[in-house]
């Protein structure tokens, strides 16, 4: 069975029907596709430190994480966000499985850029043992996007760029489900964005915050071979089952000069 990574951005978490839930059941009931469930929170997070009275703030899309903050990031994504989406599948008969970047070995990662980010990292490896093994015996895994350090440090893991990287190792689709019908420009969406247009657009401050990491994310993952990465609107109805049945929508990703048709 192929695989898709879907990415639950935090952007929109909380505002996504059932029928969007409904839907990945769907796609691996009627398309044959194997999802694996890749979640975000920003802004969960953001409500808890700020509730907590920890300053947070980002540098292109990314988390500044200090140890207090990093506690939060983990409590929020491991906890409360990564259980709610597993309780929603399986209340709907899916067996989906809950289970963070630093269980099994899932993800590994070094940190980025101490100096600037603190406690960020960057994916060095994901098990696909892990993931294989649960995908065979028909588990819908449900991804937080932490991950260990060589030593066992924890690091926060922009989720676009975890969800990139299983996307790669996987070899699978990768659907980035966000509170926007694409990247957007000049006050339209893009329909198809290549590697090149990506930086060119970062460069001119077309893309900003949160929008940066996940369009070099999909670029980067066009790049190394992933056949299918768009960004999609999680609101827009059945955008799931349509993008399995081979519907446009959202922005998707190409290779630099390849003509494309859909
Ligand atoms: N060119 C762009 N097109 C669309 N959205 C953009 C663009 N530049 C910045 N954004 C912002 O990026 C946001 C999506 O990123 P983010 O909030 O990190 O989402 P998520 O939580 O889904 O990962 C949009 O809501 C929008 O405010
Ligand atoms: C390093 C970094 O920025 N980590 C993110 C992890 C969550 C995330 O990426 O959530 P969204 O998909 O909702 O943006 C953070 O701390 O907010």
């Amino acid at each position: 069975m192929p695989y898709v990574v879907i990415k639950c951005g935090g952007s929109i978490l909380n505002q996504l029907p059932d029928a969007f839930f409904e839907n990945i059941l769907q796609i691996k009931q009627q398309y044959q596709l194997d999802p694996i469930i890749v979640h975000g929170g920003g802004p969960a997070i953001s409500a808890a430190l700020e509730k907590m009275r920890i300053k947070t703030r980002f540098i292109n899309g990314m988390r500044v994480t200090t140890e207090p903050v990093l506690n939060v990031v983990e409590m929020v994504l491991s906890g409360s966000i990564n259980k709610s989406i597993t309780r929603k599948l399986s209340s709907m008969g899916a067996k989906a499985i809950g289970i963070s970047g630093t269980d099994c070995g899932l993800l590994t990662a070094k940190k980025l850029d101490y100096d600037k980010l603190g406690f960020v990292g960057e994916i060095e490896s994901v098990n696909s043992h892990v993931l294989q093994a649960l995908l065979g015996q028909q588990f819908i895994p449900v991804i937080s996007p932490l991950a260990l350090s060589k030593n066992g440090q924890r690091l926060n893991i922009n989720a676009d760029l975890a969800a990139a990287a299983i996307a790669k190792k996987m070899n699978a689709a990768l659907w980035m489900v966000t509170d926007v019908p694409g990247v957007m420009h000049e006050g339209k969406v893009l329909p198809h964005l290549t590697p090149e247009q990506v930086e060119m657009l970062i460069r001119k401050k077309a893309v900003t915050g949160g929008m940066i990491p996940k369009v070099r994310a999909a670029a980067e993952c066009i790049q190394s071979g992933v056949k299918e990465v768009v960004i999609v609107n999680g609101m827009e109805e059945n955008s799931l089952l349509r993008l399995a049945g081979g519907g446009k929508m959202g922005t998707k990703f190409t290779g630099n000069g390849v003509l494309i048709d859909g």
